[in-house]
């Protein structure tokens, strides 16, 4: 189980409070007005920001300040993140270890993500020589190699077209269920939300919501989501 545990985020004049738990193996979209404080909730799970009040646990174990790349967690950016100067192989490797001395084993492991992602054939390019569609596919097999049990997403396809956006969601929900990872993503797109996730954790009114059903949520939203929906 994650629990935010009576959670305040402060930055500058802004805040934001979350008491809500969600269960392993959730599939969750993050959504709500701009600006209401979905990124600042991201950051902190990824410990990128410190609480001001409050405790993060997972499965039990206090996260609350342990360092971001201690915890169980791996976080794909909007922009992918990628280095241009690296390989896609290369770029897959610094999931696994940040100085890419890898040893047969850890090197396999970043092949059968490639293949698992489309891209097996693709390792000795460089990021430039890649479609969006591609780029987005290197940064999910990074992820992929991490093999954490939380993955967090920060809009992470909001620059591909319709058709390619909904061909990563579609992936990004096979991969979460073949390793039972559980995923928190950020989205503006209320689709993306009935298309991947089962349960949204609505960001408004400086508040983190207990997650909710999305369907049911969408459906009949509370009035800060109709207002944002529109
Ligand atoms: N350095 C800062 N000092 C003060 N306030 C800040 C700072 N950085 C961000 N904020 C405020 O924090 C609030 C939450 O920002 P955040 O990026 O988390 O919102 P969001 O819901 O992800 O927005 P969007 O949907 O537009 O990306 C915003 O109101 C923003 O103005």
């Amino acid at each position: 189980m994650l629990r935010l545990e009576d959670c305040l985020i402060e930055n500058g004049g802004f805040s934001l409070h979350a008491d809500l738990e969600i269960v392993p193996g959730s599939r969750i979209a993050v959504i709500g007005p701009s600006g209401a404080g979905k990124s600042t909730l991201i950051e902190a799970l990824a410990g990128f920001r410190s609480l001001s009040k409050g405790t993060v646990r997972w499965n039990g174990d206090d996260l609350t300040k342990v360092e971001p790349g201690k915890r169980p967690i791996a976080m794909l950016f909007q922009d992918g993140n990628l280095f241009p100067h690296l390989t896609v192989a290369q770029n897959v490797g610094l999931g696994i270890h940040p100085n890419l001395r890898l040893d047969s084993a850890q090197q396999a492991k970043v092949q059968a993500a490639l293949a698992r992602v489309g891209l097996d054939d693709m390792e000795d390019r460089k990021p430039a020589a890649l479609s969006g569609g591609q780029q987005s596919r290197v940064a999910l097999a990074r992820v992929l190699v991490q093999g954490r049990d939380l993955l967090l997403l920060d809009e992470p396809f909001a620059a591909l077209g319709p058709a390619l956006k909904a061909e990563m969601l579609d992936l990004v929900a096979e991969l979460v269920a073949e390793s039972g990872a559980t995923l928190l993503m950020v989205s503006h797109d209320p689709n993306d939300a009935r298309r991947i996730a089962d349960q949204v954790v609505l960001v408004a009114d400086s508040q983190a919501h207990p997650p909710m059903e999305t369907a049911a949520l969408l459906d009949n939203p509370p009035p800060a989501l109709k207002a944002y929906l529109g």
